[in-house]
């Protein structure tokens, strides 16, 4: 056999083994690589019931339908580049960082249940001394304090579905705050918007809360192989040891997919603009001041925004010159980003009045 040959027939032993794995432990922190790989599992198993477990780089993790610039601090993420990623579930938006662990319950469809995933973690936390609990929206929140510790989405098409959690670990609680802390103004818009909730870490360690989420869900699939002929099954420790053989959890690396055309195009889409910022739904942005050193007098801005780009723009002042000079401008078309005023100062000399209501236009987008 050739080289090629040889490097085909690897490769699809590797898919092979991650498609029939039970559990698929990711040991990237990329979280383009993690949500490709969960798509790839997702979108390429026949019959999925697997679960897999990953964790984060500092990211901003938004719904499919949800507007960045309402969810989160873009100039923020921005400056500390923490990215901001737009899913493929939907819901609200989520900080990840490297105290925080993912799960993704992968299911068919008529197997699917909004509560099944954090079911199986309140029991593996049960099972490390935290007393959790299901609230009606399907958070898990500490049973004390009620306060969330993970927040799920789901993903339901073509038979099959996922169902995907957080767990706040030893998160930094103070980053979930200001990097979902929008500071643009005068968003109208029909996109989903997230339920904020106080939020604590469980502080457990990261091995200790692998080890129970696998053991929890390789028992259930167990029960669940056996159900049809002994329904009372329950599993002793021994049974617990061969569960956790090595045939039934993988370890995968990005190294080990490079190539696969799936898991590529999927991060190249998710890291383009196109997707992150072009998906957001249909919004406006109306903001007024009076505050400004140009003389005493309202300024109106009206800005409707389709894709992520400026569909319409208008600039209303009682000063005719400043209001001709700001509408003069080639708004339409531009993207709706930090930065795009930048882009008007290299082109043009703004008078000084202009310059101030450039800069207080920036300051609010
Ligand atoms: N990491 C984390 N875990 C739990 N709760 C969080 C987290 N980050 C932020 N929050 C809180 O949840 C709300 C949003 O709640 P909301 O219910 O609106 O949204 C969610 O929970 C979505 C969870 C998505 C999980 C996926 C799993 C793999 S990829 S992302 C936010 O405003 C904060 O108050």
């Amino acid at each position: 056999m050739d080289l090629r040959g040889r490097l085909i027939s690897k490769t699809s032993k590797q898919w092979f083994k991650l498609l029939h794995a039970k559990v698929i432990i990711s040991k990237s922190v990329d979280p383009y690589f993690n949500l490709a790989l969960e798509d790839f599992l997702y979108s390429n198993s026949k019959s999925p019931r697997s679960l897999i477990l990953y964790t984060n780089t500092p990211s901003v993790i938004i719904g499919r339908n949800q507007n960045p610039w309402v969810e989160a601090n873009v100039r923020k993420c921005r400056s500390n580049l923490v990215n901001i990623i737009r899913r493929k579930s939907g819901g609200g938006t989520v900080f990840h960082d490297l105290g925080n662990v993912n799960y993704s319950l992968l299911t068919n469809r008529n197997e699917f249940s909004h509560t099944k995933g954090a079911e199986l973690i309140v029991k593996a936390l049960e099972k490390l001394n935290v007393e959790a609990e299901l609230n009606q929206r399907h958070d898990i929140v500490l049973k004390d304090t009620k306060q969330k510790i993970s927040g799920s989405a789901y993903k339901i098409s073509k038979g099959k579905s996922y169902h995907h959690g957080t767990m706040l670990l030893n998160s930094d609680l103070k980053g979930i705050s200001s990097y979902l802390r929008s500071t643009t103004k005068g968003i109208i818009s029909k996109g989903v918007t997230s339920t904020r909730s106080d939020v604590a870490n469980v502080n457990l360690s990261q091995v200790d809360f692998l080890r129970e989420a696998m053991l929890s869900f390789l028992q259930y699939d167990d029960a669940r192989h056996v159900s049809g002929t002994n329904p009372d099954t329950s599993i002793d420790d021994q049974k617990t040891a061969d569960l956790s053989s090595r045939d039934n959890v993988v370890f995968v690396d990005s190294n080990d997919l490079a190539g696969v055309p799936h898991v590529m195009q999927t991060m190249q889409e998710l890291k383009s603009w196109n997707w992150t910022f072009g998906q957001t739904p249909f919004f406006k942005q109306l903001i007024t001041t009076n505050n400004l050193p140009i003389g005493n007098h309202q300024i109106e801005l009206d800005i409707s925004i389709r894709h992520g780009i400026i569909e319409n723009f208008n600039f209303t002042s009682s000063n005719d010159r400043l209001q001709q000079e700001i509408m003069n401008y080639p708004w339409k078309g531009m993207a709706y980003e930090l930065g795009f005023i930048n882009s008007f100062m290299l082109n043009s000399v703004p008078s000084s009045e202009a310059l101030i209501v450039l800069d207080w236009i920036s300051k609010n987008i």
